[in-house]
């Protein structure tokens, strides 16, 4: 991985000289549903060629950014520019210049991996032969040769993430954003998706990922951007964000808000313990 030589707020390198064009630029950013304001009038300043992590509590609002960051969803206010291009006034050049995989992807269900790929492929404008080499390679690694004739809606979890995530690498994007990459997907697969990334990322290129597993992010990202409430917590360099904290785990619970809350005793009915038994309705002052 390169050395950080970006300021937090990605204006300038260590050099005082000014620094390269982010891999997204979001400025003032907002999203309302009804009552719910899910994005809050964020500012993001994610740079290029770096493994970077969007990590958050349960209805943070990281899906709603994505979708709007890759142009998916409308925002009712606020700019979004991806490798210097602005999302809603060149979609067509920000399109060509990424790979997503969403959430809970929908894929072409009647078409085997191998037929999907070369669809794809096409779409993207990639000559046949091109589409034939990439997406055998990419089969091959993803460990999904074995299955390529079998049609998507007979894949697995794991499987359809890893088809997904060819779909997404397929043009060779610039910048690739991934909702959630992990979930559900077993750790041999997890391993292999990784080493696909790190090879993805060694060559330049960005990935932008959503999770809340802090173990994961701490591992493969050099970059985070904490979200809660629909509002930016902390970005920046990974040890920057942890600071003094023993993890990101830490970290994030203490910029979240939720460091040292404690519900257990809202549960005093729960478990062993309690003395109440598996009986209901032996009240909180239960047998003892
Ligand atoms: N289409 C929608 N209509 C109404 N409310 C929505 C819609 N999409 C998202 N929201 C609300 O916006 C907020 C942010 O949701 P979002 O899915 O962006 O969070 P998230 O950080 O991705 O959560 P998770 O980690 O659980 O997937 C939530 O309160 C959610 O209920």
């Amino acid at each position: 991985m390169p050395e950080d030589r970006t300021t937090a707020a990605g204006g300038t390198d260590a050099g005082g000289a000014p620094a390269a064009v982010p891999a997204v630029r979001v400025e003032g950013l907002w999203k309302r549903f009804g009552e719910q304001i899910a994005v809050s009038g964020i500012d993001l300043t994610l740079p290029a060629g770096r493994f970077i992590g969007l990590v958050g509590p349960n209805g943070a609002g990281k899906t709603t950014t994505l979708s709007m960051v890759t142009g998916l969803l409308r925002p009712d206010q606020g700019r979004v520019e991806v490798a210097g291009h602005d999302v809603w006034r060149d979609p067509v050049g920000v399109k060509s210049r990424i790979g997503v995989l969403p959430e809970g992807l929908r894929l072409f269900e009647r078409l085997s991996g191998r037929e999907l790929l070369a669809y794809m492929g096409r779409l993207r404008g990639l000559p046949g032969a091109e589409v034939d080499k990439r997406a055998a390679q990419l089969l091959d690694v993803l460990d999904l040769a074995g299955s390529q004739h079998k049609l998507v809606v007979d894949y697995s979890t794991g499987m359809r993430k890893k088809i997904g995530l060819a779909a997404a690498l397929l043009h060779n994007p610039e910048v690739l954003f991934l909702d959630e990459p992990f979930e559900g997907v077993d750790p041999v697969s997890a391993q292999t998706i990784r080493g696909v990334l790190e090879r993805y990322t060694a060559s330049g290129a960005t990935v932008i990922f959503s999770s809340h597993v802090m173990e994961l992010v701490e591992s493969l990202c050099d970059w985070v951007a904490v979200m809660a409430a629909g509002r930016i917590r902390a970005q920046g360099p990974l040890a920057e964000v942890r600071g003094d904290a023993p993890s990101l785990q830490s970290a994030f619970l203490e910029l979240v808000g939720a460091s040292g809350r404690n519900e257990h005793e809202s549960l005093d009915w729960l478990g062993g313990s309690s003395g109440s038994g598996s009986g209901a309705g032996t009240g909180a002052g239960g047998a003892r």
